[in-house]
């Protein structure tokens, strides 16, 4: 057919009606090209929503899971949430100086870690809790991510946090909170890692815990940590604000304490009178076993501190105790004794059968704590070479002072007022039981406070139960009195 045919036809088509409702045909054409552009509209817009959405959902996991957590929004000192954090970095296209740019190279993996993306971690906290963070993503578009140049694409981030807890810090805030973790800042040492005093943006004061940069043992800890105090809360223990995992990066965010750890205040130079007076002793004896309690009898799993001693109480201004530390921590099962393959904790606070066996349980605690009570009222350090022979070991000495009914003559001559003898004899007999090398007949940590604070203690009771306490081997052979009964 040639085209002055047909154009002459569809003309002559348009203006005749249709079977469809006797339609003209050119309303049915127009009709269906409308149909089809609006039909085009709706597509193009359900694209770009679902571009929208899946970009929101990348973005939105971090500050609405792993940042402000509800429950432990307990006072004003909480740190920000994390859009406030983010507002207060340099923006996105602001240009790092090179100072900056090298800083964040700091971020990058060693070359004997794993490769990126090989690292996941999960942690069950409890039933309901779960930590799962992806350690190596590139391409992140928040927390220190945001200020990255195009070489640093590699550099790991953490995405997502689901704490049930706490905070996730990036290594940019604490690198600002602890001036580049800047010597002048150095807290303490201890066997994992490097402590720091900071101050976040919202001026909280904390303690960073550097983790060594060994994949092995501090990730171990940091993980148990996480687990074990995460989900703690206690007046008489230090609390765990968050953590940060970027990279090769593992630092634990504490609340600050303020004055320092129990250890200096005993065995530092305060001068020739201290200032814990015994009421503030007692005080610090019955806090900390408040906060043992609450580990060994608040918690499902229960944890055992396993590294109870005089450094790791840390004091506030108002000589409040609080038990830090927790990175040899293990949770226990109800019920269960845990076995481990390698015994830790302190040369000097470590219960017998701990040392011997590695068999671990609540009452390898109660045994540190009765020698941190005897450090406490004495001044003396558990195991001390510089003093004579029989003055060494301080269990056996305070024993032996007691068993000659000269109780008096343990007290820290550094405390100038003396408590009375019935006061003395009660903490000393409490000493002397959870020390007891039968960790069955150890008390527990609750019954330790009941004894503790019982006013109008029970001497005569406690008296004649304690002649019932087991006497250790050498005791027995050489027929001392137990120290026990002679209180
Ligand atoms: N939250 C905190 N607030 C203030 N100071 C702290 C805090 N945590 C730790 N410190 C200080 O940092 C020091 C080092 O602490 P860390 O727990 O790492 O080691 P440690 O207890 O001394 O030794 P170890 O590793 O053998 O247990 C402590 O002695 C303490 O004085």
């Amino acid at each position: 057919m040639s085209k002055e045919n047909s154009s002459p036809n569809l003309s002559d088509q348009l203006p005749k009606r249709t079977v469809i409702f006797g339609l003209h045909l050119w309303v049915v054409v127009g009709i269906c090209v409308g149909a089809a552009f609006v039909l085009l509209l709706f597509l193009i817009s359900l694209w770009f929503a679902s571009r929208r959405s899946s970009s929101r959902s990348k973005h939105s996991s971090i500050p609405d899971v792993s940042k402000e957590i509800q429950e432990i929004r307990i006072d004003s000192s909480e740190p920000k949430p994390l859009a406030q954090m983010l507002s207060m970095a340099p923006p996105a296209e602001s240009n790092p100086s090179s100072a900056a740019v090298e800083r964040q190279a700091l971020l990058l993996p060693r070359e004997d870690e794993s490769p990126i993306g090989a690292n996941k971690i999960h942690i069950e906290i409890g039933k309901d809790h779960r930590i799962s963070y992806p350690e190596c993503r590139s391409g992140s578009s928040h927390g220190s991510g945001e200020h990255r140049s195009v070489e640093q694409v590699a550099i790991v981030v953490p995405e997502v946090s689901h704490l049930g807890w706490g905070h996730w810090y990036t290594l940019r805030e604490l690198e600002i909170a602890t001036s580049m973790f800047d010597d002048e800042n150095v807290i303490g040492e201890g066997g994992y890692g490097i402590v720091y005093h900071g101050v976040l943006v919202d001026s909280t004061q904390v303690a960073v815990k550097n983790l060594l940069n060994n994949r092995g043992q501090a990730e171990r800890e940091f993980k148990v940590e996480v687990e074990a105090i995460g989900r703690v809360r206690h007046k008489n223990l230090v609390r765990l604000l968050g953590y940060c995992a970027e990279g090769a990066h593992r630092m634990l965010v504490y609340e600050y304490v303020d004055n320092g750890n129990l250890e200096q205040w005993l065995h530092g130079d305060v001068g020739p009178c201290s200032p814990l007076t015994w009421e503030l002793r007692v005080n610090i004896i019955l806090g900390t076993a408040k906060g043992l309690m609450y580990l060994h009898e608040g918690l499902e799993p229960k944890v055992v501190h396993r590294d109870v001693k005089s450094s790791n109480i840390l004091l506030d201004k108002q000589w409040n105790p609080k038990v830090s530390d927790f990175g040899l921590a293990k949770l226990l099962g109800s019920e269960r004794t845990y076995v481990t393959t390698r015994v830790m904790g302190t040369f000097g606070y470590v219960a017998p059968e701990y040392a011997s066996t590695g068999m671990l349980n609540e009452k390898s605690d109660v045994y540190s704590f009765g020698i941190l009570i005897m450090e406490i009222i004495s001044g003396r350090k558990p195991v001390d070479y510089s003093r004579p022979p029989g003055e060494v070991n301080l269990v056996d000495w305070l024993k032996t002072m007691v068993s000659s009914r000269n109780s008096e003559g343990v007290l820290d001559p550094k405390m100038l007022e003396k408590p009375s003898s019935r006061t003395l004899k009660r903490v000393l007999l409490v000493a002397l039981r959870c020390v007891d090398p039968d960790a069955q007949k150890r008390p527990k940590m609750g019954h330790v406070i009941h004894m503790l604070e019982v006013d109008d203690f029970p001497y005569r009771d406690d008296h004649r139960a304690g002649q019932r306490v087991c006497l250790n081997q050498q005791e027995k052979s050489t027929e001392k009195t137990a120290p026990e009964s002679v209180l």
